[in-house]
C-alpha cells in the first residue's frame, strides 16, 4: 500500500540572521516529512533553532534557503494557502487580560473569515474539548495559566486547521497543569490534527510525542520515536554513588588526585574515590563508556541486571562501600549527549522541571561525550 503523501515536506530549509556583530545561522538546511495526525516534537536547548523553524513552516517568517510544503501548499509561493491550513501558538500566547474567552475564540474564527454563525459553533463547541466550559464569559486575566494556555490553543484551532503548531505549549506551567494539556493535545490526534510542537523539556518529548525531531546548533541531530532515539544507546546505565566521608584505602590518595587534577580536568571533577570505583567497574565488567560527576560515577554496560554483583564485588575488593548503585535504561538526555556531547539539561529550565535520572555531568574524557560503538 502506497504512503499517504506527508503532510508536511520541508528540504534544505535554512534561515540566516545579519546581526551587528556577524551572521547567524539559525537553521543550516533541514529535511523534514510529518505525516498526517503525528505529533512531532522538535527538541532541542536554547538556541538550537526550534522557535526559528516553526516560525518559517508557519509564514511567518521567510526562509532565506530551501523550500517546504505544508498541507499541500508552497510555503514561498502560496503562504496564504499554508495559513489557511494551519494553527499556531505562540510561546507567550495571544490573549489580552481584558478579552472574554467565548468573544476572543469566535473574533478569531471571524478573523480566519469564517462567518458569524460558524464562529459561534466552532468556538462553542471547542470550549468542552478544551475544559473550557463555565469560563466562556470571563475575562482572560481571571484564568489560571493552564487555562489561558488552552485558550491559546483553541484560539489556534478554531478555524479547523490541518496541522497545530505549537511552540513551548507547556512552559511555566505547573505540573498537573502540563500534564492535562498533554491530555489535551493527544486528542487532537484523534481528531485527525497533525500536531507539531517545540519543546525543551525531556519529559514532554517522551510522554507526548510519537516522533522527535532533534534539533542542535540549526540542525537535525536524530529523529525517529522517542524509543527508537532511547535503543541507539544500546545497554544500560549502572549508576555507583559513593560516599566520600568513607574511602579509607580506596586507593585515591590525596597526594595522587591532587597530581592529576593538575593535568586532567575531568580528575578536578572527581571526588575521592570516585578514580578507584572507575577502575573497579573496568576490572569487574566490559565498561562501554564513563561518565564521572561529583561523587556519581556512571557507567554504560551490555547488561545491566547482571554487571551489578560483579561491580559490587569489585567495590568490596578495594574497600569502597557505595551509598547507592542504581541500573537504569537511557533516558533522552543521554541520547542528546551522546549526539552532541552536551546535557539538554544543562539549559536552566530543565534543570528545574526535568525528570529524575539522566546523566548531567561533563564526559570523563573530553569531548565526544560518551562514546558509543
Ligand atoms: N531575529 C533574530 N535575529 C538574530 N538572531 C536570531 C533571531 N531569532 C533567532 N536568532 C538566533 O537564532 C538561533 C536560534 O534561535 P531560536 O529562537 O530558533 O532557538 P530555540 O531553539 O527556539 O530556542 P529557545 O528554546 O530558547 O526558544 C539563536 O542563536 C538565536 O539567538
Amino acid at each position: 500500500m502506497n504512503q499517504p503523501a506527508p503532510v508536511i515536506t520541508a528540504r534544505r530549509l535554512a534561515r540566516t540572521f545579519q546581526t551587528r556583530t556577524g551572521r547567524v545561522e539559525a537553521v543550516r538546511g533541514i529535511d523534514v516529512d510529518v505525516q498526517t495526525g503525528e505529533i512531532i516534537g522538535l527538541l532541542g536547548p536554547n538556541g538550537a533553532g526550534k522557535t526559528t523553524t516553526v516560525r518559517m513552516l508557519t509564514t511567518l517568517l521567510a526562509p532565506t534557503a530551501g523550500d517546504a510544503t505544508i498541507a499541500g501548499h508552497d510555503l514561498r509561493h502560496d503562504p496564504r494557502g499554508v495559513r489557511s491550513r494551519i494553527g499556531y501558538v505562540a510561546q507567550g500566547g495571544s490573549t489580552s487580560d481584558e478579552s472574554l474567552v467565548l468573544e476572543e475564540i469566535i473574533l478569531q474564527a471571524r478573523l480566519f473569515g469564517i462567518g458569524k454563525a460558524r464562529a459561534k459553533a466552532n468556538a462553542t463547541a471547542l470550549l468542552p474539548s478544551l475544559d473550557l466550559d463555565g469560563l466562556e464569559h470571563r475575562p482572560c486575566r481571571q484564568l489560571s495559566g493552564g487555562q489561558r494556555r488552552r485558550v491559546d490553543i483553541a484560539l489556534g484551532l478554531v478555524h479547523q486547521p490541518h496541522i497545530i503548531f505549537l511552540d513551548e505549549p507547556t512552559s511555566g506551567l505547573d505540573p498537573q497543569s502540563r500534564a492535562n494539556l498533554w491530555e489535551h493535545i493527544r486528542k487532537l490526534r484523534t481528531d485527525g490534527v497533525t500536531v507539531v510542537l517545540s519543546t525543551h523539556y525531556l519529559d514532554e518529548a517522551d510522554a507526548l510525542c510519537d516522533r522527535l525531531l532533534v534539533m542542535d546548533h540549526g540542525t537535525i541531530v536524530a529523529d525517529g520515536t522517542p524509543d527508537e532515539l532511547k535503543r541507539r544507546i544500546s545497554g544500560d546505565i549502572v549508576t555507583v554513588e559513593i560516599d566520600t566521608t568513607a574511602m579509607a584505602g580506596s586507593g585515591d590518595t590525596a597526594s595522587s588526585r591532587s597530581d592529576r587534577a593538575a593535568s586532567s580536568p575531568e580528575s578536578a571533577r572527581s571526588t575521592p574515590g570516585t578514580d578507584a570505583t572507575v577502575r573497579a567497574a573496568r576490572q569487574a565488567v566490559d565498561v562501554r563508556s564513563v561518565l564521572v560527576e561529583r561523587n556519581r560515577v556512571h557507567v554504560t554496560v551490555e547488561h545491566g541486571d547482571q554487571a551489578v554483583v560483579p561491580i559490587l564485588r569489585a567495590l568490596d575488593g578495594a574497600g569502597i562501600a557505595p551509598s547507592a548503585l542504581t541500573v537504569k535504561r537511557p533516558s533522552l538526555d543521554d541520547v542528546f549527549l551522546s549526539l552532541t556531547g552536551r546535557s539538554l539539561r544543562d539549559s536552566d529550565e530543565n534543570r528545574d522541571r526535568g525528570r529524575a535520572g539522566g546523566m548531567t555531568s561533563e564526559p570523563e574524557t573530553g569531548t565526544p561525550a560518551v562514546s558509543h560503538p
